[in-house]
């Protein structure tokens, strides 16, 4: 399978690592930024090409990894969908966006394409898909992150945010794709609350799920990307993950 990485940052720069070293069965083929040096730096660690414009890369790749900006999913995806080119897209709060879905979903379905969802920086997706069959009574999210992660600075824990997931995406666009991801895998707009915590140094999310099933809760303490502190390594690890699966003939895991 040849992939093309569109958004050259810290997620980009993980999945092309563990490329370079042989630990994913891909070829990465083809970079695309909007920073072309960024895009040639992550070239130059596989012997890929950097290109101008994401439209150069689509005729030569299977699939697509968008690894940049909700902007991106907007602007650019429709037109990798357009191709007949599968996507994994990170930046999943932009999915939130009921029409914007909408018209990717059709897109894909025209094309032929498939549009995939990594599990990104939390555990749980699994068992909320698996609820999701019966009766879901409460789905909540506790974000906790050092304030830094969150682009502020303060000295003191501060809830930010409370409230349901569509509107937690419209005011922390960056930070709520977590939020955005267990939306969709239940169908409903979940809770969210984001605090802002000087004590962690790591980014926590507890998700609390109950249902006809009975409850389960999950606690993820993601170290953070180095190159981007707002995102958590897992995040990139289940990108990973999945170009893996996706070259496997047996799936486990709902
Ligand atoms: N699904 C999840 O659980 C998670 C998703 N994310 C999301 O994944 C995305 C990537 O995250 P990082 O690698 O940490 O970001 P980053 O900020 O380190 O890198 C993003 C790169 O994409 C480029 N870019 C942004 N918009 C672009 C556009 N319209 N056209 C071309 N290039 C563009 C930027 O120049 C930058 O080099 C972000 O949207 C982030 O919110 C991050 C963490 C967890
Ligand atoms: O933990 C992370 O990587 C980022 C995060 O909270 C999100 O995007 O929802």
């Amino acid at each position: 399978m040849i992939v093309g990485i569109l958004g050259c940052g810290a997620i980009a720069n993980l999945i092309t690592g563990f490329v370079r070293d042989g630990r994913v069965p891909v070829e990465l083929g083809f970079f695309y930024d909007r920073d072309l040096e960024r895009a040639e730096n992550l070239a130059s660690m596989v012997d890929g090409t950097a290109v101008l414009d994401v439209r150069d890369m689509l005729p030569e790749v299977d699939l697509v990894v968008e690894a940049a900006s909700p902007e991106a999913v907007r602007e650019l995806v429709p037109v990798v969908l357009e191709a007949g080119r599968d996507v994994v897209v990170m930046s999943v709060g932009a999915l939130m966006d009921p029409e914007l879905r909408k018209m990717l979903e059709e897109t894909a379905s025209r094309n032929n394409a498939t549009i995939h969802v990594p599990s990104g920086a939390i555990v749980g997706l699994d068992g909320l898909k698996a609820a999701s069959v019966g009766t879901i009574e409460s789905v909540k999210l506790v974000t906790r992150k050092p304030p830094r992660s969150l682009g502020i600075s303060m000295d003191e824990k501060k809830v930010l945010y409370r409230g349901r997931a569509s509107e937690a995406v419209k005011r922390f666009p960056l930070n709520i794709n977590v939020a955005a991801a267990l939306s969709l895998a239940c169908d409903r707009d979940i809770e969210v609350e984001i605090i802002a915590d000087p004590a962690v140094d790591r980014n926590v999310h507890e998700v609390t799920v109950r249902g006809d099933f009975g409850e389960f809760k999950t606690i993820t303490e993601n170290v953070r990307c180095s190159v981007n502190p707002k995102t958590s390594v897992m995040a990139a690890y289940s990108a990973i993950r999945l170009l893996k699966s996706l070259s496997e003939n047996m799936h486990v895991g709902t």
